[in-house]
């Protein structure tokens, strides 16, 4: 639990029914459970996710973010991503871009390199600052296995699903190749620290797809607003304690031939009084491995295969690796690299589909 009482997500604030679903009937094949996962996959691309058995690794996982605050910026930022498009390490507030014209950002987040924590103590990728190594083997590493293993299930539903023979998306998420999966500590400054994070009407974190295969979310405070498909309004997600959020990334829009959806979500100010305090929130990234190629799946699956047929010619044809799609996705969004508007453009990625590298 928090340490200190959160005020509870005001009820007056339009919110996002996102359906529930019970990871225990998931993973047990439950049918009835399995069709509202699909449902939830084709139509929104988000849902909540019950009885995980992720929360007390998601809580500590919290505590890791609340710490990053106290930590001296000298020392965070020893241990910044850079602007070549890497995405382990630190990011510090006001390094990319919420919108076309360059607005700064006001969230600091660390993420950790899934490869990094299987291969610890020996990094693959980077080290990172004491927050995260002295916590390695109590904290992060059991979240990300835990995680891992959450998503990967969830995943090979959607391999059933999707008419792909077992074991296919497994391989193009193998853990034995390097992958931009990882988990991340998000967090924003309290409205009241006389911080600029909660400007009225502008996005802590801009309006984005995300770029791998399937993120779980852990909220405490709201903050998340999804966009209605078909619209251009976003609505908030109301966290609801021991459920996580999970969602659908590009990559998966690739692979089915855009029969699943990687919905278009950013972070604002949190709703009513929960904008005083600190908002932290920890999430697990499933990445396809580096060197896989983003395209539909279409040799493995009729289904997949009829859905390009009906869709406009290599409009899920990236020519794009997943390490460069993420690469590029991060490079154009931090300012560093800012030259004008087109920098926008050049990080989307499914939210207009027409992205190519
Ligand atoms: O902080 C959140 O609730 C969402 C963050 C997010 O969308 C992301 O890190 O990709
Ligand atoms: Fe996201």
């Amino acid at each position: 639990m928090p340490s200190t009482v959160l005020p509870p997500f005001p009820d007056d604030v339009p919110t996002v029914p996102l359906l529930i679903l019970d990871y225990e009937l998931l993973k047990a094949g439950d049918e009835e459970e399995i069709d509202r996962l699909w449902k939830a996959g084709r139509e929104l691309g988000f849902w909540y996710l019950k009885n995980h058995g992720v929360e007390n690794e998601a809580r500590r996982m919290f505590d890791l973010g609340s710490k990053m605050g106290q930590l001296p910026m000298k020392e965070k930022m020893k241990y910044e991503q850079g602007d070549s498009g890497m995405s382990f390490g630190y990011k510090a507030v006001g390094t990319i871009a919420v919108d076309e014209k360059g607005t700064m950002d006001s969230v600091e987040f660390f993420n950790v390199s899934q490869d990094d924590v299987l291969s610890w103590p020996v990094p693959t990728h980077r080290t990172y600052f004491s927050t995260v190594n002295d916590n390695m083997d109590v904290t992060v590493s059991p979240f990300v296995r835990k995680s891992m293993e959450v998503n990967n299930t969830l995943l090979s539903i959607f391999e059933s699903r999707l008419g792909l023979r077992a074991g296919t998306l497994a391989g193009l998420h193998d853990p034995s190749e390097t992958s931009g999966s990882e988990a991340r500590c998000i967090r924003a400054e309290p409205k009241s620290a006389g911080s600029s994070s909660y400007v009225d009407g502008k996005a802590v974190l801009g309006a984005h797809s995300d770029f791998g295969s399937l993120t779980f979310l852990h909220n405490r405070i709201g903050g998340l607003q999804i966009q209605i498909p078909g619209t251009s309004q976003f609505h908030y997600v109301k966290p609801i304690p021991g459920h996580a959020i999970c969602n659908l990334g590009d990559a998966m829009v690739f692979f089915s031939g855009g029969i699943l959806r990687s919905n278009t979500h950013r972070v604002v100010r949190p709703p009513g009084e929960q904008s005083r305090h600190e908002r932290i929130s920890v999430a697990f990234f499933t990445r396809p491995s580096d060197s896989v190629v983003l395209r539909p799946l279409v040799e493995g699956s009729a289904s997949i295969a009829a859905a390009v047929e009906a869709a406009p010619a290599g409009k899920y044809e990236t020519g794009a690796t997943a390490g460069e799609w993420v690469a590029r996705r991060i490079r154009f969004h931090r300012l560093k690299n800012r030259t004008g508007p087109e920098s926008w453009k050049a990080n989307r990625g499914t939210e207009d589909c027409a992205n190519k590298l």
